[in-house]
């Protein structure tokens, strides 16, 4: 079932990095890693990035971080300001964007980044030291950090002998210590059990729910499911599809005892909802918020329609990929 956390999906969310017709070629290829990608992240949302190995999501994830930069297109990152006029709808654009990258966001990647001979407590003692100068701060931010990705307990211990899923989590830790607002996370459960897997996925859903953005990479479709509102499928560089995975999947099937006007109900409905289709004794609405379910029972209701069934479905995330990909592959086929 796709993430429907209640508040996300009503708030309004804000743009906080928009990146337009993104090109990008590593110097000793001939082929673009990233070939005219857009992409709008929220703040809040949590955006999935899936695609085979190579697609260019960690090449994305770089040029969306400013580790690389694009050889075509345009970023911008938009800052929180409450002074803003425009704040309601948009947030402001950010004068320096590497001040913008520095202050706000945070990168966890796929490799372990910490000093696998110190222990985790020095691990983050030392990271914290960067982001954070004035000393008085920093042991409660220690103290925090090491709480949230629940590493107290191993603090004493040398980062080369932690399990897979606790190493996973230091470097979570690390990246969270200077508190980002938007957090991108490439692969972060790569390689671990079950159950660290699942601690790590309520990790993220916690800094979600505390307003952070994430952007998340994984080849686990499950997990993309579990935390991403929206997600991009990416394919040799190019985005092959990018889809709200909270507003275009949400199938509602009323079957009910036959009504003396349908046409008329067709027609309140389509008012509220132009996707709608009707049949003699059933409806198939297609809703892009869950909100909207209120405006239509009050229809149903009103009309006096008897319900003899209903039916909620989604579409999975693994039923958008495959479909994708078997498109394309249909595509590719016929122009042979
Ligand atoms: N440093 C590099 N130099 C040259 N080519 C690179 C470099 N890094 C990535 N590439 C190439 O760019 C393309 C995209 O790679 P990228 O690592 O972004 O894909 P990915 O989707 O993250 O793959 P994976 O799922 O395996 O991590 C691939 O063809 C890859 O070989």
């Amino acid at each position: 079932m796709v993430n429907q956390d209640s508040q996300a999906s009503q708030v309004q969310h804000k743009v906080i990095i928009k990146a337009e017709q993104l090109a990008f070629r590593y110097p000793s290829n001939d082929f673009p890693s990233i070939d005219n990608v857009t992409v709008t992240l929220k703040k809040g949302k949590c955006t999935g990035i899936i695609g085979p190995n190579g697609a260019g999501k960690s090449t994305l994830i770089s040029l969306l971080c400013g580790l690389l930069t694009p050889e075509k297109g345009q970023l911008t990152y938009y800052v929180d300001d409450e002074s803003s006029q425009a704040k309601s709808t948009l947030l402001t654009k950010a004068t320096n964007s590497q001040a913008f990258i520095e202050q706000h966001i945070a990168l966890i990647p796929q490799e372990y980044a910490f000093y696998p001979e110190l222990t985790v407590k020095q691990n983050l003692q030392y990271f914290i030291a960067i982001s954070e100068r004035k000393r008085d701060k920093q042991a409660s931010i220690l103290a925090a950090s090491l709480a949230q990705c629940q590493l107290t307990h191993v603090a004493n211990k040398k980062a080369a002998s932690l399990s897979g899923g606790y190493k996973r989590r230091l470097n979570i830790a690390i990246a969270l210590s200077k508190s980002p607002d938007i957090i991108f996370l490439d692969e972060p459960t790569v390689g671990i059990d079950p159950v660290s897997r699942q601690e790590i996925i309520d990790l993220l859903k916690t800094l979600k729910a505390q307003g952070k953005s994430l952007v998340y990479t994984s080849h686990m479709l499950n997990e993309v499911e579990q935390l991403c509102d929206d997600i991009i499928l990416l394919e040799q560089g190019k985005a092959l599809a990018v889809s709200d995975l909270t507003s275009s999947n949400m199938m509602i099937t009323v079957s009910f005892l036959a009504h003396p006007n349908t046409e008329m109900l067709r027609k309140q409905l389509q008012v509220l909802l132009p996707d709608i289709d009707t049949a003699q004794t059933q409806l198939n609405i297609k809703i892009a918020d869950i909100s909207q379910l209120n405006a239509i029972f009050t229809c149903l209701a009103q009309n006096m329609l008897v319900i003899k069934q209903l039916h909620f479905s989604q579409n999975s995330i693994d039923q958008l990929y495959f479909s994708v990909y078997h498109s394309k592959q249909a595509t590719q086929d016929g122009a042979c």
